[in-house]
């Protein structure tokens, strides 16, 4: 594992042992939206605080707002930060922004670097119908246990490879009737994310390297330092359904125009 993820590692384990306590079933019993998928999907992400960009949000700017918008641009889900180190992030985002999308019909998930099952209870309770996991985080049975906690919770996943062993991991867990039918379902997705963990630069070109590693019993989500239509529409060619937008999104004057844009440009690249 990287230094960068040994070290959210070990501070979400810390966040998860003060978050250890028993859910009521009031607390949990939130809307629950199931991801609702087509031709190219984006999910468009809430991220104050980039460790590799610095700041994304303004002093003025207004997440609610901003979530208004990823509604109006026609976002799959909406992705919210709630790592508070390195992002900025809090649980109250969350919070706020499932409850507003909510009337929309449109899921949150929360994305962060869970490693304890709580923290699925905890995201379930602030309104998250969706989280991420990062397959290089844990051992198999950690991430088994995580993934069994978020199918009795009925969240969908985004399951993060890296790299090839990631994706090799990921192939195999899908192997398990369990998941396989939740990645049918498409609540299962699979992600690739472009990041270098180490310099913390994304690298375009491992979309395309891994694209033939892709499961074929999922849907695939490309992953960070996509910014306009033609990335979306690369990524489509490589095999994915899905792109995963925060930066170029927290920084556009028109975010809806560009999740539109991406939505276009993707599916018009699936069907050619
Ligand atoms: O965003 C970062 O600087 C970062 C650094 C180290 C680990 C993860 C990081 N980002 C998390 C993400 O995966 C992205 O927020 C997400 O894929 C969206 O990426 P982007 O569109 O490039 O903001």
């Amino acid at each position: 594992m990287s230094d960068f993820l040994q070290q959210m590692a070990r501070s979400s384990a810390e966040r998860a042992s003060a978050a250890k306590r028993k859910y009521s079933d009031d607390e949990l019993d939130l809307p629950l939206l199931p991801l609702r998928l087509s031709s190219f999907d984006v999910i468009a992400e809430i991220k104050d605080y980039s460790p590799s960009e610095g700041a994304l949000a303004g002093a003025d700017s207004d997440r609610l707002q901003q979530a208004r918008m990823y509604a109006e641009g026609g976002a799959v889900a909406v992705s919210v930060l709630t790592e508070p180190s390195r992002f900025a992030g809090d649980l109250r985002h969350l919070r706020e922004v499932a409850a507003l999308l909510a009337g929309a019909g449109i899921p949150a998930m929360r994305k962060d670097f869970l490693v304890d099952p709580v923290q699925l209870l905890e995201a379930r309770a602030a309104g998250a119908s969706g989280a991420l996991l990062i397959t290089a985080m844990q051992d198999d049975n950690e991430l088994g246990r995580m993934l069994d906690c978020a199918c009795d919770l009925s969240l969908f996943v985004l399951l993060e490879a890296f790299d090839e062993d990631d994706l090799e991991r990921t192939a195999r867990l899908l192997e398990q009737p369990r998941y396989a039918d939740r990645a049918d379902a498409g609540q299962l997705l699979v992600g690739v994310n472009t990041r270098n963990l180490r310099s913390l630069n994304v690298d375009p070109d491992r979309l395309r390297l891994l694209g033939p590693l892709l499961p074929e019993n999922a849907v695939c989500v490309a992953e960070s330092g996509l910014h306009t239509g033609d990335d979306a529409a690369a990524a489509a060619g490589w095999g994915y359904r899905m792109a995963l937008v925060g930066t170029a999104l927290m920084r556009s004057a028109d975010p809806a125009g560009l999740i539109r844009e991406m939505r276009r440009a993707g599916s018009a690249a699936r069907s050619a």
